[in-house]
């Protein structure tokens, strides 16, 4: 099976106000080849009483700056989006540090108002728009609209103080991780909202933006303070193949408690968040490390990594955005992401469509339901014949005697066509009726074995 390492691309923000007004400097440069991040590393000082280096890390993306539409670009979405069409299960994932860009980046800055779902901006309209909105619009125009070849829908959670919400329906907290043979981890009740157009699944996205937790700190004013997962899932109109899927994944960023004074409820969400992202990083670390990768990856840990499985060592395909400040004053946190970022480029997936598990019943259930359409068109057709030829005038089938004769045996012959034909349908009908049952016995077999299953793997 062919491996692929997770891809990853870096983007630095510029100074805000904030920085600039307290003298900080830029610790961090992107190199003219797009690839490559520079940095300014503390040492334990040397004999000659140098105190840093510069160092340089390469990815397979790097910039600047504040175009959003360079970001999509460097990121590939079309080609991750045909991806998700053909069947993968694809995931974007944005990383860094509180205040770094993550949200930026994924849905826009905070001028872009998506707090009403009817007036949401659609993409295009506004050159600020995340990679969220652009990847709705640039798929909607692949599609057409309506789309003939797939259905689109979209699920919005949250992962908050460790519980998965639903955050397009409010009222649907604390849901369950379940696991099945067909779709691997899932979430138990999450909505699935139908998406026909571009409009709708920017109303969807409003909607759940809308909804998400976002506190206020002293290094973001609008922070986020859970990781909030979209998700589209892709079946295919004509049912053949896998059902593909894209998630964008917006990480709450990692803080430093003493830094942002956090006390009370933010306190224990923060604790949370640091939490899960510490799992994120022993899971990263271990896949990263060709000597650990094929031991114990502890997935488990955090319901984070449990629903990243997929997108973290196994059968999908990942893009990362590793999200930095430049500021002189975050280097640390900077370079913290920087090692992160170097680490997940490691991991190696082995991305594969699903192959449909071929299911001989229903295989055999459509055969049967064929074969019997048929049988009954035929039948319909005989017995239209047979009518006809019963109402037509004495005079014509008397013609002559060995006619008269060889009609009346047609029709006997054509009687015992159809009375032949009623008994294999109706034999078919019941052996239709008793694969329905047993294939209906089987599928409750196989929950309660999924279920068996998922609960010993839980222990
Ligand atoms: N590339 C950028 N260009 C201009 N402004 C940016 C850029 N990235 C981020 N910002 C601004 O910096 C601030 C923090 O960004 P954002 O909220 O996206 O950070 P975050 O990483 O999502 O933080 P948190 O983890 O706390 O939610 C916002 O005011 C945002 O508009």
């Amino acid at each position: 099976m062919m491996t692929e390492n997770i891809q990853v691309l870096v983007r630095v923000r510029p100074l805000n106000e904030a920085e600039r007004a307290r003298g900080d400097h830029e610790c961090i440069h992107v190199t003219d080849d797009c690839r490559t991040v520079q940095f300014v590393a503390p040492v334990a000082p040397d004999r000659r009483g140098a105190k840093s280096v510069v160092k340089a890390l390469t990815f397979d993306g790097a910039l600047c700056g504040s175009q959003q539409s360079e970001v999509f670009r460097a990121s590939k979405i079309t080609q991750l989006l045909r991806d998700a069409l053909e069947g993968y299960a694809v995931t974007i994932l944005a990383y860094g540090q509180t205040g770094s860009g993550k949200t930026f980046t994924m849905t826009g800055p905070e001028s872009l108002d998506y707090s009403d779902a009817e007036q949401a901006p659609l993409p295009g309209e506004h050159g600020a728009a995340g990679l969220i909105p652009r990847a709705l619009g640039e798929l909607f125009t692949m599609l057409g609209t309506p789309s003939h070849s797939h259905f689109v829908r979209a699920s919005y959670l949250e992962l908050y103080n460790e519980a998965i919400n639903d955050l397009l329906n409010p009222e649907s907290t604390n849901l369950q991780l379940r696991w099945q043979a067909k779709t691997g981890v899932f979430v138990e009740n999450l909505l699935q909202v139908d998406c026909e157009g571009v409009a709708d699944a920017i109303a969807v996205f409003a909607e759940g933006t809308r909804n998400r937790k976002v506190g206020s700190h002293l290094l973001n004013k609008d922070s986020s303070r859970s990781h909030c997962i979209m998700t589209l899932y892709l079946p295919r109109k004509d049912l053949r193949g896998a059902e593909g899927r894209i998630c964008f994944v917006d990480l709450a960023g990692s803080e430093r408690l003493m830094e942002t004074h956090t006390t009370g409820e933010a306190l224990k969400e923060t604790s949370h968040i640091n939490k899960s992202l510490f799992v994120l990083g022993n899971v990263i670390s271990a896949l990263a490390d060709p000597r650990k990768r094929a031991g114990h990856i502890p997935y488990r840990d955090s319901k984070l990594t449990r629903l990243l499985m997929d997108s973290l060592g196994g059968e999908g395909r990942t893009l990362m955005l590793a999200c930095c400040s430049p500021s002189s004053l975050y280097l640390d946190e900077t370079l913290n992401t920087l090692h992160f970022a170097s680490r997940a480029k490691n991991v190696q997936n082995r991305p594969v469509v699903p192959q449909p598990a071929v299911d001989t019943q229903a295989m055999l259930i459509q055969q049967l339901q064929a074969t019997l359409v048929s049988l009954q068109e035929e039948n319909a057709c005989l017995k239209l014949r047979n009518d006809a030829r019963a109402s037509e005038p004495a005079a014509s089938s008397t013609h002559t005697g060995s006619s008269s004769m060889s009609a009346g045996s047609e029709i006997a012959a054509l009687l015992a066509d159809v009375r032949q034909l009623r008994t294999s349908n109706e034999l078919i009908q019941r052996s239709h009726d008793a694969l329905l049952r047993e294939n209906q016995q089987l599928k409750t077999k196989l929950e309660r074995l999924e279920k068996v299953f998922y609960h010993s793997e839980e222990k």
